[in-house]
C-alpha cells in the first residue's frame, strides 16, 4: 500500500476483455495472492496544477415520498436512530464501536473536524442531529468544504462503500436551495440514480435531513402509477432516475430552468452503461448550463474517468486506488463446490446463518433469481427476490419489506448491487461471480454487490460461490485488483464453516484498512 499523500489527480483509460465460462473442476486452496493490482486513475498523478485543492481523504409522485420516507424510518437511513444499528453487532460480541473508529485517523470514517465547523447552517445542523450523525465520516469532512465554496464548483467524489457519500451531497443541496416565494415550487436540485429502489433512498434520506428546513419539498422522477401521471413536479430536490426524469423534462412536468445542482449517484455506472449514459447526457443538455455537477461512487474504473471529467469539467476530485477500496468490516470468504447443484445445497445450508441478520444473494439472470426463489421457498425457507421483471409498486413492496426486516433473505440481481443502505445486511453471498460478459471478472460490480454489508463501520461477510475453474479465476482476479485475501471456506464441513463466518464477524474490525486519496482539479472541459 502507498502512502497518504495529497495529489492532483488524471483522467486514464483502461480495462480489458476474456472469453467464455467453464464449470466443473478444480479445488481451490487459500487464501489466494493479493500481488499485481493494475493501475488506477488515482495511481497515475499529474504534476500539480495550480488551481487544484489539495486535501486527504481518506468518504412520482408526492405519494411515493410518503411511503419512502415510511420505508426509510423502518430500516434504512434511520436504523441508526432506535439504537439497534448493529455496528459490530453484539450477537457476536464485539466491542469496537463507531466512536473508535471516528477516532482512528487515516479510517474512511474519521474526520478531524466536526460538523458544526464545516459551516453547515443550523437547520441543517438540526438535520445531521435528527440522522444521529455525530461526527463527519473523512468523505464528508473533506468534500463538504470544496462542495460548499462559492462559486460552485463541480466535484468528482470517490469513497468506499457505506462511508456516507450520500449525505455529502445531499448536505450541499440543502445549502444551496432557495425558499423564497418565487422559487417555492421550483426545482432547483436534480439527483439521478441507476435504480428506483436507491431513487427512493436518497429521497428518504434528504426528507430526514431537511426535516427542519421550511417549506423543503423532495419529490421523486420514478415510474408512476397510471392515476398519478401527468402531475407537475414542484420538488425543489427532485430524485429520479434517468430515463423518467428526461421524460418530465421533456414533457414539461419538470421545470428544469432552475436547476443549479446535477447530481450523479453511483456516477461511473450511470456514464458507463449504454443507455444509462445516453441519458445522463440527454439530461445535462435539458439543463442550464453553468450548473454545479457532482458525481460521486465507490468505483470510478479508468474507462470511465475521461468521460466522468468531460461530464464535470473542471471538477475538484477526491479519489482513491483501487487496493483502498475494499471495507475492513468485510471480511470476503469463498466456497468451491464441485456442480452447480452443489452451490444450490450449499446455500440452502448457509440459510441458517443468513437469517441472523438480513442476507442479499446476488445472481446473474433473473432467470436464476426466480429458480432459486421458487425452489427455496418450495422447500420451506423464506426467501425474497427482487429483479427489474418486477415493475413500480411491487418492487417497492419488496423493497420495504426487505428494510423493514419482515424479509430476511433477498435474491437479487445487479439491479440492488449498488447504494442500498440497509444496515442490518450482514452477508452477502456471490452466487454467480460478476464478470464483465467476456471471461474476465468485474470488480467494480463485486464491491458494490459485497458493499451492502459492512456499512459505515459494521461487520460483514461476504461469501462468493465458487463452480470450476473459470469461477476461481473471477475470484482470483478480483482478490488481486483489490489486493484483498480471500479466505477459502472448507466445503462439507459445516460445522467448521459456520465457526468461521462467526469467528470472522467476531474479530473483523474495520478501521485497520487506513485509506488515502487524492483531491485535486481536473483539467477536461465541456461536455
Ligand atoms: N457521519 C455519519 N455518522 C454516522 N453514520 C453515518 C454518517 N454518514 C452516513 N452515515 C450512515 O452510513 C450509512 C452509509 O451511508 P451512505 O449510504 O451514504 O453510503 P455511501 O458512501 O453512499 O455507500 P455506497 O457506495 O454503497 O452507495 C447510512 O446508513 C448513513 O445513514
Amino acid at each position: 500500500m502507498a502512502s497518504l499523500e495529497d495529489r492532483v489527480s488524471k483522467p486514464e483509460n483502461d480495462q480489458t476483455g476474456g472469453d467464455a465460462t467453464a464449470s466443473t473442476g478444480t479445488k481451490a486452496t487459500a487464501p489466494i495472492s493479493t500481488s499485481g493490482a493494475t493501475s488506477s486513475w488515482a495511481d497515475e498523478a499529474s504534476p500539480a496544477d495550480t488551481n487544484s485543492k489539495t486535501a486527504t481523504v481518506e468518504t412520482n409522485s408526492e405519494k411515493d415520498t410518503s411511503s419512502l420516507a415510511n420505508a426509510q424510518l423502518d430500516g434504512g437511513a434511520t436504523a441508526a436512530l432506535n439504537g439497534s444499528s448493529g455496528l459490530y453487532d453484539s450477537t457476536y460480541e464485539v466491542d469496537v464501536q463507531l466512536s473508535d473508529l471516528q477516532k482512528q485517523s487515516g479510517n474512511p470514517l474519521a474526520s478531524i473536524k466536526s460538523f458544526e465547523e464545516l459551516g453547515l447552517a443550523e437547520n441543517i445542523l438540526k438535520g445531521i442531529y435528527q440522522m444521529r450523525f455525530t461526527k463527519p465520516s473523512k468523505i464528508q469532512e473533506k468534500a463538504l468544504p470544496l462542495l460548499l465554496a462559492n462559486p460552485p464548483q463541480n466535484m468528482i467524489g470517490q469513497s468506499q462503500s457505506g462511508t456516507g457519500k450520500t449525505a455529502a451531497f445531499i448536505l450541499n443541496i440543502l445549502t444551496r436551495l432557495d425558499f423564497s416565494s418565487g422559487m417555492i415550487n421550483q426545482p432547483q436540485a436534480l439527483i439521478l440514480a441507476p435504480s428506483r429502489e436507491l431513487a427512493r433512498q436518497i429521497l428518504g434520506v434528504c426528507q430526514i435531513m431537511g426535516e427542519y428546513l421550511d417549506g423543503l419539498k423532495v419529490e421523486a422522477a420514478i415510474p408512476v402509477e397510471r392515476e398519478q401521471r401527468g402531475k407537475q413536479i414542484v420538488g425543489q430536490v427532485v430524485v429520479g432516475t434517468p430515463g423518467t426524469t428526461m421524460d418530465l423534462i421533456r414533457r414539461r412536468l419538470l421545470n428544469a430552468t432552475h436547476i443549479k445542482v446535477l447530481v450523479l449517484d453511483e456516477a461511473d455506472n450511470m456514464l458507463d452503461q449504454q443507455g444509462l449514459g445516453d441519458q445522463c447526457i440527454r439530461v445535462k443538455q435539458l439543463l442550464p448550463r453553468n450548473i454545479q455537477v457532482v458525481l460521486f461512487s465507490a468505483t470510478f474504473p479508468d474507462r470511465v474517468v475521461g468521460f466522468a471529467s468531460k461530464f464535470a469539467p473542471n471538477a475538484n476530485t477526491i479519489t482513491l486506488r483501487h487496493e483502498e477500496l475494499t471495507v475492513d468490516g468485510i471480511k470476503q470468504l469463498y466456497l468451491d463446490c464441485p456442480t452447480e447443484e452443489d452451490k444450490y445445497t450449499s446455500l440452502v445450508r448457509l440459510y441458517g446463518m443468513m437469517t441472523i441478520g438480513s442476507s442479499i444473494i446476488f445472481v446473474r439472470t433473473k432467470k436464476t433469481a426466480l429458480e432459486i426463489e421458487q425452489r427455496m421457498n418450495h422447500e420451506g425457507h423464506a426467501v425474497a427476490c427482487l429483479t427489474s421483471d418486477y415493475e413500480g409498486s411491487n418492487r417497492d413492496v419488496i423493497i420495504d419489506s426487505f428494510r423493514s426486516g419482515q424479509s430476511k433473505v433477498l435474491i437479487a440481481t445487479n439491479v440492488l448491487s449498488r447504494g442500498i443502505d440497509v444496515q442490518t445486511v450482514s452477508l452477502v453471498v456471490n452466487y454467480d461471480l460478476p464478470d464483465d460478459g467476456k471471461g474476465h471478472a468485474d470488480p467494480q460490480t463485486y464491491l458494490h454487490r459485497i458493499g451492502r454489508t459492512g456499512r459505515f463501520g459494521r461487520v460483514g461477510v461476504a461469501i462468493a460461490m465458487v463452480c470450476g475453474p473459470q469461477s476461481y479465476r473471477l475470484v482470483k482476479e478480483i482478490s488481486e485488483y483489490f489486493a484483498v485475501e480471500m479466505t477459502s471456506l472448507p466445503y462439507n464441513d459445516w460445522d467448521q464453516i459456520e465457526e468461521i463466518v462467526k469467528k470472522v464477524v467476531k474479530s473483523s474490525r474495520a478501521g485497520a484498512n487506513f485509506t488515502k486519496a487524492t483531491v485535486g482539479q481536473s483539467s477536461d472541459t465541456s461536455m
